[in-house]
């Protein structure tokens, strides 16, 4: 994603969200309304007639209207501006999850990561559509009605400031508890969403080896975790909203019997100089439930900040750490026109490669190759010598420890990974098959890869025939519904549609197929690799007799290039 589509929410959080301004001066309006209304009080109290109410009564109507009006922007206002930043943050979330390395094991699980971004990132829209508005409100609506109060009584005024700390001091208080509740709570159920969705992919297997009972087992033990959880995130919310309404309460009636007695002669104390009238009275008593309006608002939403919160940490937590892919910061076109790999078959070079998987010995030590535009390089070697993961460093997708891979003259590292990545044509060991039809499978809404190209990439490989007899969503996910044979055909038919392709990077494209499919797809591949860079993992020797050049992996052979 480009550098300018990013958030800060924190960031943006300094400042008053959108919205929040309209919102804060509709409960400011308030003040005008409660004058009109004791105005029209004491007009009536003073034997004008209906008539002397009208003027008050009028500008009530008038400011009612506006007030709904300014309420109703401000709200709209701050949801549409929230959804559009989580809309941002899922984007970034999910490019700094796919700009982690493939051989990365400690990505965060599938199941995991689409609970954070599904489910639990949608804590973060009532944190900023009304958190945010609140805390706007209660920084300008009880100094303005204190101030109102305290021009015409002191004692008021002073009541009512001696109450408002004690909620949020109480709150603070409150509020680190409820952060970590909710912060467990998310991370349990995004774990049951990881274990969940692992063993429903496993379902087969668990059954085939009667294996459903424990996991059954582990999966209520989880559930209930989690009801515990969410147990004492409700706890808190509870309890944080009863001490908020005590202290509104008492406060409010503190007030209330002040303004009461004074009124009635008993408290003379308090005001400047004149004793209250009717009107001013009301007014007081009035602006005394609104004084705490915000703040009973801010526990209604105070949950809402430590969910939001926490989904804003679970969502950036989704591409913290871990390995990265090579050029991972940068966009494809990053490179720029003379960065960009040369048309046509690309060259390879490796100088001093070194690579080992976090916490082990390394895999590749020294390794050097030059390999020439064109040229097809077949590695063999023992299983676990590090073929799969020579073609990820060849690939950018992962980062080496020491040396440097060159592929078309550009180092892939920097700004060039991704241009160079839309060079190369990738077919993985176990290749992944989505559920839908079998076309989708092999577009990927990639951009170049129209109807036509597709349609020629099956024929290519072989599955024109399956493609046409089968409806549109034919396959299951994971590749329901093919045999072994035709997802590997599939994976043929992804690599002949990318046209562009300089280099083709395969891992062992004939294991576990007949040899009759073995042989087709051999033919399809070096069909394919004609006048392109071809570099195969394979275990097969009389594939590995087809390519211009052998390379072994393992420990012996590595620095030993053919
Ligand atoms: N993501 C990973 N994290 C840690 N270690 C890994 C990872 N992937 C592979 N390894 C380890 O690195 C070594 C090399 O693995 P690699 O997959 O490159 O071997 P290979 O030659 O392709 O094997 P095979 O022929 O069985 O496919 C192995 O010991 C393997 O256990």
């Amino acid at each position: 994603m480009a550098e300018a589509a990013k958030v800060d929410v924190a960031g943006g959080l300094a400042g008053a969200p959108q919205g929040a301004l309209p919102q804060a001066g509709a409960a400011l309006l308030w003040l005008p309304q409660a004058a009109c209304i004791a105005w029209a009080v004491q007009a009536l109290a003073a034997g004008g007639g209906l008539r002397s109410a009208l003027p008050p009564a009028l500008g009530l109507g008038v400011l009612g209207l506006l007030r709904a009006a300014l309420e109703a922007w401000g709200v709209r206002r701050a949801s549409v501006q929230a959804r559009r930043t989580l809309g941002l943050l899922r984007a970034q979330a999910a490019q700094a999850l796919a700009a982690r390395s493939p051989l990365d094991r400690a990505r965060p699980a599938s199941g995991l990561a689409a609970s954070v971004l599904a489910e639990q990132a949608e804590a973060i829209v009532p944190w900023l559509a009304r958190f945010q508005p609140v805390r706007l409100r209660l920084m300008l609506v009880p100094p303005a009605i204190a101030l109102a109060v305290g021009s015409l009584s002191w004692a008021a005024a002073a009541i009512l400031l001696v109450a408002a700390p004690l909620i949020p001091l109480f709150m603070a208080l409150v509020g680190r508890r409820a952060q970590a509740a909710s912060e467990a709570q998310l991370a349990r159920q995004g774990d049951m969403n990881a274990f969940l969705l692992d063993r429903l992919r496993g379902l087969a297997t668990l059954r085939a080896l009667d294996a459903i009972d424990p996991t059954a087992a582990r999966l209520r033990a989880a559930a209930q975790e989690l009801q515990r959880r969410t147990m004492a995130v409700l706890r808190i919310a509870f309890l944080s909203s009863a001490v908020l309404e005590l202290f509104a309460a008492l406060g409010v009636a503190m007030v209330a019997v002040y303004v009461g007695f004074h009124l009635l002669g008993h408290l003379p104390f308090g005001t400047w100089g004149r004793p209250l009238g009717l009107g001013q009275g009301l007014f007081i008593l009035l602006l005394a439930p609104a004084f705490f309006e915000p703040l009973r608002d801010l526990s209604a939403v105070w949950h809402d900040r430590a969910e939001g919160e926490a989904a804003r940490r679970a969502l950036a937590g989704l591409g913290e750490g871990g390995q990265p892919m090579a050029g991972a910061a940068h966009d494809a076109d990053a490179a720029g026109a003379d960065g960009m790999p040369p048309a046509g078959a690309l060259g390879i070079q490796l100088r001093g490669l070194r690579f080992a998987h976090e916490g082990e010995a390394p895999v590749i030590d020294g390794l050097d190759l030059d390999l020439r535009p064109g040229e097809h390089l077949a590695l063999l070697g023992a299983s676990g010598g590090g073929k799969s993961t020579l073609l990820a460093l060849l690939a950018g997708l992962a980062v080496p420890q020491a040396g440097q891979v060159r592929v078309g003259g550009l180092p892939m590292d920097g700004a060039h990974p991704p241009a160079l990545r839309q060079r190369i044509g990738w077919m993985g060991q176990r290749p992944h098959v989505f559920g839908g039809a079998l076309a989708a499978n092999v577009g990927l809404g990639r951009s170049g890869a129209d109807a036509a190209q597709v349609e020629r990439a099956l024929a290519f490989a072989g599955l024109g025939r399956l493609a046409a007899d089968r409806p549109a969503a034919s396959l299951g996910e994971g590749g329901a519904g093919l045999s072994g044979g035709e997802a590997v055909r599939l994976a043929l038919a992804r690599l002949a549609v990318h046209a562009d392709a300089g280099l083709l990077l395969v891992d062992e494209p004939t294991a576990h197929l007949d040899a009759e499919t073995a042989r087709a797809v051999t033919e399809a591949l070096l069909d394919l690799a004609r006048g392109r860079t071809l570099v195969l993992a394979t275990h097969d020797p009389r594939l590995a007799a087809r390519m211009d050049r052998v390379l072994h992996l393992g420990d012996a052979a590595l620095k030993a290039a053919a």
